[in-house]
């Protein structure tokens, strides 16, 4: 089955600056890939060319079989900048949207006031934009995206502004669009949505891909760490078999140290533990830990985005 977006070798440049550099992807329809990366990475710059509404410098872009800006109507988009026509009606921002992607008013009507039901927005259908807040308006933008059941979602950083009950809520009309078939890109620098979401990551630093595949391969980017509470001192871990870095993760409540130890390439926690307990380390607790995404990013963009 053809994917539902392909990138292949896109770049950007601004002048002098290269926002992005050959950038290649896919994704498959009826997956949810997480457009990760730092600010200023370029997914921004990349949304926009593949919505049409700036031009490669270099590359190609195919959008739902067809060239950016082809197919608008089968797409849904929220921009990273939030806005809507403050003195219109929640409903009537809806329909009015809709209508540019050709959903009759009745049609658009009906759907957005069982939309806005659904967020807990019902009694907020005649209310006029600018009398709702941040995340109620955010959410009228989620559904104005969303009314013409596009077959291909792209948000770009949906999260930001919301709040945690809010984010949660964002994460179900993800997994819902997915569910019934859609294909959803987001971006985000905030690693635990992508971990909790996505099949697929792609992941951006400074214009260019350092990494593109499923949760478990970006995780395996990073060391796996052994975490080890007691007595001990950063010698004695640093001599345990497959440990190739320490961390000093501060004091506990019963005067010990948390330590989280790096294991090299190859190597289990097992091995590192048997050999604390046969040398009588004082090992108080341990923990043997998968690295999250936000570690991998990490290491894959070689900073700390956040
Ligand atoms: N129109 C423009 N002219 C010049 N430089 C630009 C333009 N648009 C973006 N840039 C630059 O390109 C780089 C990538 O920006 P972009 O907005 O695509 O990043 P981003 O990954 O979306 O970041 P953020 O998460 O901060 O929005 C930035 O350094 C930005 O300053």
């Amino acid at each position: 089955m053809e994917s539902a977006l392909s990138l292949a070798g896109v770049s950007k440049r601004f002048g002098d600056f290269e926002a992005v550099r050959d950038l290649s992807f896919e994704v498959k329809r009826g997956t949810i890939c997480g457009f990760l990366g730092p600010n200023g990475a370029g997914k921004t710059s990349s949304v926009r060319m593949m919505l049409g509404l700036s031009e490669p410098t270099a590359g190609r872009i195919t959008i739902l079989g067809k060239a950016p800006g082809q197919s608008l109507e089968r797409i849904g988009f929220m921009p990273e900048e939030r806005g809507l026509y403050r003195k219109m009606t929640a409903i009537d921002v809806i329909v009015f949207l809709a209508g540019l992607k050709g959903v009759k008013a009745s049609v658009a009507r009906q759907r957005g006031k069982a939309m806005l039901e659904a967020q807990g927005l019902g009694a907020f259908a005649g209310k006029q934009i600018r009398s709702l807040s941040k995340g109620m308006s955010q959410k009228v933008q989620l559904i104005s995206c969303l009314v013409h059941e596009p077959e291909l979602v792209i948000l770009d950083e949906p999260f930001s502004g919301l709040d945690p009950v809010n984010q949660q809520g964002l994460e179900q009309v993800i997994r819902e669009l997915a569910r019934r078939g859609a294909t959803v890109l987001f971006s985000t620098h905030v690693m635990q949505h992508a971990e909790r979401l996505c099949e697929q990551v792609v992941l951006l630093a400074k214009g260019q891909k350092v990494f593109e595949g499923t949760l478990k391969e970006a995780r395996a980017a990073a060391p796996r760490h052994l975490d080890l509470e007691g007595n001990l001192s950063e010698a004695e871990l640093l001599g345990l078999p497959g440990i190739a870095s320490v961390a000093d993760m501060g004091a506990t409540e019963d005067g010990a140290r948390l330590w989280q130890c790096h294991l090299q390439a190859g190597h289990t926690a097992n091995e590192a533990l048997k050999a604390a307990f046969l040398r009588g380390m004082d090992v108080r607790r341990f923990e043997a830990k998968e690295p999250s995404l936000h570690e991998a990013f990490i290491v894959l963009t070689g900073s700390n985005h956040e």
